[in-house]
């Protein structure tokens, strides 16, 4: 499991080994293992050109300190401080020492044009708001040349706690972050400004329970997706209700059960007017021709894909005491009182244009500040939420539980019906007794995975994506 912290808590554990380390230990910690990212990233050290941009705080003290690691294996590195008058001390002096030069503001793009390597330690946790206007010019011509940027502990001018990016940001190849991810790394839009990223350990001790973000990764899915016992049938595997599809969209409900038969529910029930359809394609399919509450007994509901206007369904299922699933058309015809209202667990699945509609916003709010939105969504609702997106986000209705984050997709998912799978594919995973977290995150986790086994580089339709399931299923728990 990857894990990020908010600023505030880093701050207090990097306060707490402080007080056991010798001064400057801490930093020189950071120093040696951003000093080695730049080197692997080099290839060669000597006889490289390096620039570093150095703000006014620690986050360029670190730079600095690079720096000097990487002056006395023979770099020529120039450090190009903003604000001359107030510079790590200590960090200058070592750059100094190691044969490193510093220049002015002034000359700097000329500089960067001719650089191997961009350090951007301009600012680091103790950034608020985008990038100042001095340090743009700069941040904009190592964007234009051909120098690789690796960022110090966060691209300078994201939001260390949101992943939000007010105003202008440096876009990293490699961001070094020093003791634990911070949310911003792993959320749109700041991800994308991150590159890869690397995780240097300088010894923080972070109090266990209290990270914001999760990332799940193999071993976590693996052990979260069901195992049938020897003595299981189909009934004790769960069963999945779909409701889902309408004369207007057949499709949906195929889809939706194409992904419910990958999940591990150990049968799918199909409820709507796609019924044919449904059954031509996946002969293996229960269909009821009776609403949800006469269908027979299930598990867990999925109800919304390609529902069209059929507002008395959803608000039907809805009715219903096991766990439901509510995606696209639903979202917009469930009652938020009815949904508040539910005893038993609900799982709403948006993408960003649904959960602005929600939230009474623009789309682009709920891009911009991803983390906010699906937290005040699953705050209002009670619900969990899985908001979609390049980064998928989870969060719990109840306070304090970290939201979960997924980046097994690619952009290939982005394509007609890909929602409706994973919709399927959740449910069947809440059927079969996962919890809401638990269905969503694992859903999202192979569903991201399977859209890029099919795809494999190339445009990929939603069913590809569904018959890709299993792969990803295989490939998760064998590790
Ligand atoms: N945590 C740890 O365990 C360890 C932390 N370490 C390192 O310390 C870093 C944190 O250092 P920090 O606290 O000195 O803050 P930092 O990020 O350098 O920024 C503060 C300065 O930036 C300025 N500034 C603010 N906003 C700005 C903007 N938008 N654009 C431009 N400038 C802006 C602000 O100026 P002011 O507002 O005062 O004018 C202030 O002077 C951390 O990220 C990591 O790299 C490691 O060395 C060791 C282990
Ligand atoms: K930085």
């Amino acid at each position: 499991m990857r894990t990020a912290y908010s600023v505030e808590t880093v701050r207090a554990a990097e306060r707490e080994l402080m007080a056991r380390l010798p001064e400057g230990a801490l930093m020189q910690r950071a120093a040696a293992g951003l000093a080695a990212a730049c080197a692997d990233l080099l290839g060669r050290v000597y006889g490289r050109r390096v620039v570093l941009l150095v703000g006014s705080g620690d986050n360029g003290g670190d730079a600095l300190h690079a720096g000097a690691r990487l002056a006395r294996r023979g770099a020529g590195v120039t450090a190009v401080p903003l604000s001359p008058e107030r510079v790590h001390e200590g960090g200058l002096a070592a750059l100094r020492r190691a044969g490193g030069s510093v220049a002015g503001v002034a000359g700097a793009e000329d500089l960067i044009e001719r650089a191997d390597l961009v350090v951007d330690g301009i600012v680091g946790i103790g950034g608020k708001g985008g990038l100042r206007a001095e340090a743009v010019p700069l941040t904009e011509a190592a964007a234009r040349a051909r120098a690789a940027v690796v960022a110090v502990d966060l691209p300078s001018g994201v939001d260390a706690d949101t992943g939000e990016v007010h105003g202008a940001a440096v876009r990293a190849d490699l961001t070094v972050t020093f003791g634990t991810h911070k949310p911003g790394l792993l959320v749109d839009p700041a991800r994308e400004y991150a590159g890869s990223v690397r995780l240097v350990d300088i010894g923080l001790e972070l109090p266990g329970g209290s990270a914001q973000l999760e990332a799940l990764q193999h071993a976590d899915v693996a052990a979260l997706l069901p195992v049938p016992a020897p003595e299981s049938d189909k009934y004790r595997r769960g069963v999945v209700g779909i409701a889902a599809g309408s004369a207007r969209y057949p499709g949906a409900a195929v889809l939706a059960v194409a992904g419910a038969l990958r999940g591990g529910a150990g049968a799918v029930r199909y409820v709507g007017p796609a019924a044919d359809a449904v059954i031509a394609r996946f002969p293996e399919t229960l269909v009821s021709d009776q609403g949800p509450r006469r269908a027979g007994r299930v598990q867990a509901w999925v109800v919304g894909p390609g529902a069209g206007d059929d507002a008395d369904t959803v608000n039907e299922v809805l009715r219903a005491e096991v766990p439901v699933l509510v995606d696209a058309d639903g979202l917009r015809l469930a009652e938020a009182g009815a949904v508040r209202r539910r005893a038993a667990p609900t799982l709403m699945t948006p993408h960003a244009g649904e959960a602005a509609a929600l939230l009474g916003v623009s789309r682009e709010e709920v891009e911009g500040a991803r983390l906010a939105a699906v937290r005040e969504l699953a705050g209002r609702y009670g619900a969990t939420v899985l908001l979609k997106g390049s980064t998928t986000l989870v969060a719990d209705a109840a306070d304090g539980v970290p939201v979960r984050v997924n980046a097994t997709g690619t952009g290939w998912l982005a394509t007609a019906g890909s929602g409706d799978v994973l919709s399927g594919l959740a449910g069947s995973l809440l059927a079969a007794g996962l919890s809401t977290r638990d269905a969503a995150s694992a859903g999202a986790y192979l569903h991201g995975l399977a859209g890029r086994f099919a795809a494999d580089g190339a445009p990929v339709g939603a069913l590809d994506v569904a018959g890709a399931v299993p792969g990803a299923w295989r490939d998760v728990v064998s590790g």
